[in-house]
């Protein structure tokens, strides 16, 4: 089958190699799509790449009735629907690292076309003014540079000012002092940093709690004549605050990258000469495009592939080295959910998933992804898979919690998943046996050891003689085939299970002749 991908933003053409490369794949590009015209070619698409430009709204993900994966050929995702698109089960990856170093070079060109008036000198000269006084600037070294948001980029920019012999302070959320200590920079509260800087850039994502983080109280707590720059997203400075604060003299000069809405031509603070302005151009080198189009490419080519993308953003990632070992095990997660999910009866209200051995020591969390993946799609279809399966258990009030115990009764590793409803509580357990894959060892409380796949039938029954005959007869004259058996009790001449694998699925009407049987409790078809 050949999926299908757009690509409505200008991606380096190098860089999508490993899309064009790939055999199933099949590329589209059509860079200027307007919203409405993206909503109507969504559906036919697999996959969508985009950058910054293209919004990808909740309108467009519910358009998008194929789509499976959205590549940003960057770092923000802010024009993407990410609650939106997790609902509908589309992952969303980026490629963090590529423009890196490109930012924060434009960074640093802003602060220092700031610090030298280049681009106001370089207007006059060009209007044939040769005006030297006028232009005087500042030196860099020895003032203090203030780094709000030190992540991938604002790290970069700091290690680069400290290069030009500048103090650097920072703060973040997650900055500490001993990483504060050893990158050589000091740290303090936001009003510190604020407070300290000449100079300030501002390095966080456009969050709703970053949204206008840099408003008319924080100009107010600035030194007079500080400078500003933001190469991160347009609304973490509160334009209008901004404005006023260049205007009333606090703000001496301010480099801007990006803006509330852009594109932007026609902005009161672009008429201001005390400003500098590029369009959005942080990631606009043939490094970084190449870079973030190479990643991103390959992370859909994975995914489409049905292997694991690198950068999910609307999934936690988890390290490769864990990956590697727990991967093998979401096959028996799923299954076991897809199990229990055909024993439960009544409303859904409590998943318990015990991890125990071996298991313990790993991140679990898309262990249980697919056991919830497994329990949910019985009910609510295929749509369901690892990317949604949390939400979409929450969004049925299903209260999901994680176990760990490193007793696993005999298994190097267990794996059980119980689930709890207004009738009752049915469990299923399973291990990963060395060389043998995957089995199912109990069911409620009775060993078994089934492979778990193909078609099952699970019956509970009064331990009598004749029962199992009675089971064997009537399939036999079903035309159905038992490939596997399993019988167990609780003790002699009380309740007994049979578990069967079977040919083919078992339809109605034998289902309903083998409930009817003597003896028999419940008949459980399972197809896994
Ligand atoms: N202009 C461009 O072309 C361009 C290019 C690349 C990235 N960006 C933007 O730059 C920004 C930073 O990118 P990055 O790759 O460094 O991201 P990152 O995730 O590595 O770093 C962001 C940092 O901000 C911190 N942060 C979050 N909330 C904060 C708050 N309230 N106060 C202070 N710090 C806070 C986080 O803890 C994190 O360390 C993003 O907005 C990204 O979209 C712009
Ligand atoms: O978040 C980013 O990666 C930058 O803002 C780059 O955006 P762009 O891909 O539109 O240049």
């Amino acid at each position: 089958m050949v999926l299908k991908v757009l690509i409505s933003d200008p991606l380096s053409e190098d860089g999508i190699y490993p899309l064009r490369q790939a055999e199933h794949i099949e590329v589209t590009v059509d860079t200027g799509l307007t919203p409405e015209e993206l909503a109507e070619k969504i559906e036919a698409f697999d996959a969508l790449l985009v950058r910054s430009q293209t919004q990808v709204t909740r309108e467009i993900i519910e358009k998008a009735k194929n789509l499976k994966i959205v590549g940003r050929a960057g770092v923000g995702v802010d024009n993407i629907d990410l609650d939106a698109a997790t609902e509908h089960g589309i992952i969303v990856v980026n490629a963090p690292d590529g423009n890196t170093n490109s930012a924060a070079e434009h960074t640093m060109a802003m602060i220092m076309s700031l610090a030298r008036n280049i681009p106001q000198a370089y207007h006059a000269l060009k209007n044939k003014k040769w005006d030297r006084k006028k232009y005087v600037g500042v030196e860099l070294k020895n003032k203090t540079l203030g780094v709000v948001g030190l992540g991938r980029i604002g790290a970069e920019v700091a290690a680069r000012a400290k290069g030009q012999r500048m103090n650097v302070v920072a703060y973040d959320p997650f900055l500490t002092e001993e990483k504060a200590e050893k990158m050589g920079i000091g740290y303090g509260t936001l009003e510190e940093v604020l407070a300290q800087a000449d100079f300030i850039t501002i390095h966080t994502p456009l969050l709703k709690e970053t949204k206008h983080l840099i408003n008319k109280e924080a100009f107010e707590k600035m030194k007079d004549g500080v400078q500003i720059v933001n190469c991160a997203r347009g609304g973490i400075i509160d334009e209008d605050a901004l404005y006023d604060a260049i205007v009333n003299k606090k703000v001496a000069g301010a480099g801007l990258d990006v803006f509330e809405q852009e594109p932007v031509t026609d902005h009161k603070l672009l008429e201001l000469p005390e400003v500098i302005a590029t369009p959005h151009l942080g990631a606009s080198t043939v490094e970084a495009q190449e870079s973030v189009a190479i990643d991103v490419s390959h992370d859909v080519v994975n995914f489409l592939s049905g292997g694991l993308a690198k950068n999910p953003v609307n999934l936690p990632s988890v390290a490769k080295e864990v990956m590697n070992k727990i991967e093998p095990y979401f096959y028996l997660a799923e299954k076991l959910g897809v199990f229990v999910s055909n024993l439960t009866q009544g409303v859904m209200e409590e998943v318990n998933i015990y991890y125990s051995g071996e298991l313990t020591d790993f991140e679990v969390g898309p262990l249980t992804r697919n056991a919830l993946k497994g329990l949910l799609k019985r009910h609510l279809g295929d749509h369901v898979n690892d990317v949604n399966a949390a939400f979409l258990a929450d969004r049925k009030g299903i209260e999901v919690h994680e176990h760990k115990s490193s007793s696993a009764k005999g298994f190097t590793n267990l794996l059980t998943v119980e689930v709890k409803t207004n009738v009752g509580t049915r469990k299923v357990a399973g291990t990963l046996l060395n060389g043998l894959g995957a089995r199912i060892v109990l069911v409620d409380t009775y060993s078994v050891d089934v492979l778990p796949e193909g078609h099952m039938v699970f019956i509970r029954h009064k331990d009598q003689p004749g029962a199992i005959g009675r089971v064997g007869t009537l399939l036999a004259r079903e035309e159905i085939n038992i490939a596997t058996m399993q019988v167990g009790r609780s003790n002699a001449g009380g309740d007994a299970i049979m578990m069967l694998t079977i040919d083919k699925h078992l339809e109605r009407r034998a289902l309903d002749q083998l409930s009817q049987l003597s003896d028999i409790y419940g008949v459980t078809p399972i197809d896994l």
